[in-house]
């Protein structure tokens, strides 16, 4: 079945996964729909990063369903779910840290076109893949820095080169966990700009996990929130910004409306 505007791109059903006694996502239902952008906040600890890794597949859950377009993937592994459509960032361990940074790129262009890594028998598409990698590295702003390796690029860089990688894989539906972690404040607004011109493009689904309200509230269609694994709220930006539970669960506890 096909995602139309009507009909979720992901939906999960009572999704749960204990650790021990503990559950870490705790019988959560919610829908994803097509070419929207969803945060999922919460406090620490809350669930945030295993709920991703239940939806790529890192994870196996023990209770509950995933679905995507409408069909059951619960149990399918991370790279057959990667195959169809679904990215997830890695923060930062999917970078060869002694290559250029236009050379990272166009290596994650060559496995999505099945090329793999020998130049020399695909010579003739190499210039290709190179065009659409600088291509890809201007949408995420790192442009001029394309032939640094990419271990002389600052963290916040290293975060858009992530980000590039994650683009070159086009897939349909983009998981990003907290993009702007460890960041500088001045490195914060150009990852901004990066997220906003990929949901203007209007062709990707996201999930976006990221402690900054400011930002989610400017970006998000809707932000689902966990509380100690279980899902509290699922709303529009202000319906959650004004929701009491939500402040005493969330809000009140630490992140704030810069
Ligand atoms: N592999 C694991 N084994 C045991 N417990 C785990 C495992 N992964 C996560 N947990 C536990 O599950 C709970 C949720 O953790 P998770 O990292 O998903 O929270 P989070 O909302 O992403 O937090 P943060 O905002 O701090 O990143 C925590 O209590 C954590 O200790």
């Amino acid at each position: 079945m096909n995602a139309t505007n009507n009909n979720p791109i992901i939906a999960v059903k009572d999704l749960t996964i204990r650790f021990g006694g503990h559950a870490a996502v705790d019988q959560v239902s919610l829908e994803v729909m097509p070419f929207t952008l969803k945060s999922i906040i919460g406090p620490n600890g809350a669930g945030k990063t295993t709920f991703f890794n239940l939806l790529s597949g890192q994870y196996k859950p023990t209770g509950g369903k995933v679905f995507l377009k409408g069909k059951d993937i619960t149990n399918l592994s991370a790279p057959m779910r990667c195959r169809l459509g679904l990215g997830r960032s890695f923060q930062l361990t999917n970078i060869f840290p002694l290559l250029t940074v236009l050379e990272n790129v166009r290596l994650a262009i060559q496995a999505r076109k099945g090329y793999g890594f020998n130049f020399w028998r695909h010579y003739l598409h190499f210039s290709a893949c190179e065009d659409e990698a600088y291509q890809i590295l201007k949408e995420v702003l790192l442009d001029e820095k394309w032939l640094y390796p990419a271990n002389l690029l600052t963290h916040g860089e290293q975060r858009k080169l992530e980000m590039a990688i994650l683009m070159a894989l086009k897939p349909e539906i983009l998981f990003l966990d907290e993009p702007t972690a460890g960041m500088s404040q001045e490195e914060v607004p150009a990852i901004l700009e990066i997220l906003e011109r990929i949901k203007s493009m209007g062709d990707k689904t996201i999930l976006l996990v990221e402690h900054k309200m400011d930002m989610i509230m400017n970006l998000s269609d809707s932000i689902a929130v966990l509380q100690d694994g279980r899902l509290i709220a699922d709303s529009d930006p202000e319906t959650i910004y004004r929701s009491k539970e939500v402040q005493e669960a969330y809000l009140g506890g630490g992140a704030k409306r810069e």
